[in-house]
């Protein structure tokens, strides 16, 4: 049996990777489970899956939590450190990283430090921190799996020789936005951008789905888990998300990985790896199926290429461009900036950053913190310029 901590657990895919737990069976147990305010999930799923820990970030939330859970030995930790001591504690061999943010790159360097195997869905920590994270975990001897759809996807089509492949093709779906002009993308609201047409994912990787920054993020993702460099990962849209991407060998040998858009298989996957296990989950039928692929329009979403730019330059780019991309789509989520500001915002960042090569946590971090205050700066700038017109 394998033990957990689940960061993220109110999330998509923390109640996912909960319902393959449900399923499994005798297979996993959870140790801890952690999130940020959702108070009332957190104590259904507490009293569902009866952990050892819960952690809560917000302070407010781990009071409220004490007050339900009084009737249940269960200890309730507040903040980072809760966080740390939960990834790192002896009771667990598998951390889910499921936090959404770069949050997630301290714990995921504790968890690592402790020797815990790392399921992977926190794609922001490899974009900001990759060389460091897979350093420490070559250096520690930590398998990291993925749980990222096109990820595991490519790790389930790897063969032992990687020397022999020659790229990797990651799909995307084009989101909701998909053969769109500029133009149009102008006229993009909201509710439209979070209307996803295959995944149902927590909010801010939907609209990075829309913007395709999550394939740039991907793009970056897979750089580091595969060791691939990025001319050998191509983007190829596949707007039934059913190839979840492939890989192509030396001989010109193409191997795909298929299945229905439901993130439980990858979830289950890096948590019964080596093996697999039998689950009810409905299975992909084909029959009447027309599957097409299509070449990524650059131009109209810049995000892709930005990210493919900040990965090759590297060093602490690719933290700037993934803080800044946070908090734009924070402001975007909150209406307080355009969807086309997204993109604005992030490319003003990037091109102002003075890149540093040092890849230590402090410099990730720090990098981290200026381009939050200087993607903050941006929007209060446009909302002021905003305010005094009638068309924004
Ligand atoms: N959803 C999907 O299908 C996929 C997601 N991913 C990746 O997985 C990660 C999670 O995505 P998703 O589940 O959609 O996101 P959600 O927004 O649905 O969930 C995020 C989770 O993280 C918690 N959280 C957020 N911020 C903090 C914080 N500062 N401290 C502690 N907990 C925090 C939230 O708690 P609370 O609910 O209390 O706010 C929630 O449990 C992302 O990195 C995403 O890119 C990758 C592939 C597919
Ligand atoms: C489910 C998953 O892995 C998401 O990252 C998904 O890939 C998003 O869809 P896009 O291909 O539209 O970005
Ligand atoms: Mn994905």
């Amino acid at each position: 049996m394998k033990t957990l901590t689940l960061l993220g657990s109110t999330g998509s895919i923390g109640r996912q990777t909960l319902d393959v737990v449900r399923h499994a069976e005798g297979e996993l147990k959870i140790h801890a489970l952690a999130a940020a305010k959702n108070v009332k999930l957190m104590e259904e799923q507490a009293r569902l899956f009866n952990p050892a820990v819960v952690v809560m970030m917000d302070e407010g939330a781990v009071r409220e939590l004490r007050g339900r859970l009084r009737d249940l030995p269960i200890k309730v930790d507040q903040g980072m450190e809760g966080i740390i001591n939960s990834v790192t504690a002896p009771q667990i061999d598998t951390v889910v990283t499921a936090l959404s943010g770069r949050i997630g790159l301290e714990p995921t360097l504790a968890a690592i430090e402790a020797g815990k195997t790392i399921a992977l869905a926190n794609k922001e920590t490899l974009v900001a921190g990759g060389d460091l994270v897979m350093s420490s975990a070559k250096k520690k001897n930590c398998k990291i799996l993925p749980v990222d759809s096109e990820h595991s996807a490519i790790f389930q089509c790897l063969e032992e020789e990687s020397k022999t492949i020659e790229k990797i093709i990651l799909t995307a779906s084009g989101g909701p936005f998909f053969g769109w002009t500029k133009e149009k993308l102008g006229t993009v609201t909201l509710e439209k951008a979070l209307r996803h047409p295959n995944w149902e994912m927590g909010a801010k990787i939907t609209i990075d789905s829309s913007t395709m920054m999550n394939k740039g993020l991907e793009v970056i993702e897979a750089h580091h888990l595969f060791n691939i460099e990025y001319d050998g990962i191509e983007v190829l849209i596949h707007p039934q998300s059913v190839v979840h991407s492939m890989v192509e060998y030396c001989d010109g040998s193409v191997l795909a990985q298929l299945g229905r858009p439901d993130m439980r298989l990858p979830i289950q996957y890096a948590l019964s790896y080596p093996t697999r296990w039998k689950n009810p989950f409905e299975r992909l039928n084909l029959r009447g199926k027309t599957l097409t692929f299509h070449e990524p329009d650059f131009e109209a979403f810049p995000a892709l290429a930005m990210a493919y730019q900040a990965g090759r330059q590297g060093g602490t780019l690719p933290a700037v461009m993934n803080a800044a991309n946070e908090v734009a789509v924070s402001a975007f989520l909150q209406k307080k900036v355009s969807y086309l500001g997204i993109h604005d915002i992030v490319g003003n960042v990037c091109s102002e950053h003075h890149v540093l090569d040092n890849m230590d946590l402090e410099s990730i971090l720090d990098a981290d913190t200026w381009a939050r205050r200087r993607a903050e700066e941006h929007i209060a700038r446009l909302e002021a310029r905003c305010s005094n017109r009638k068309d924004c």
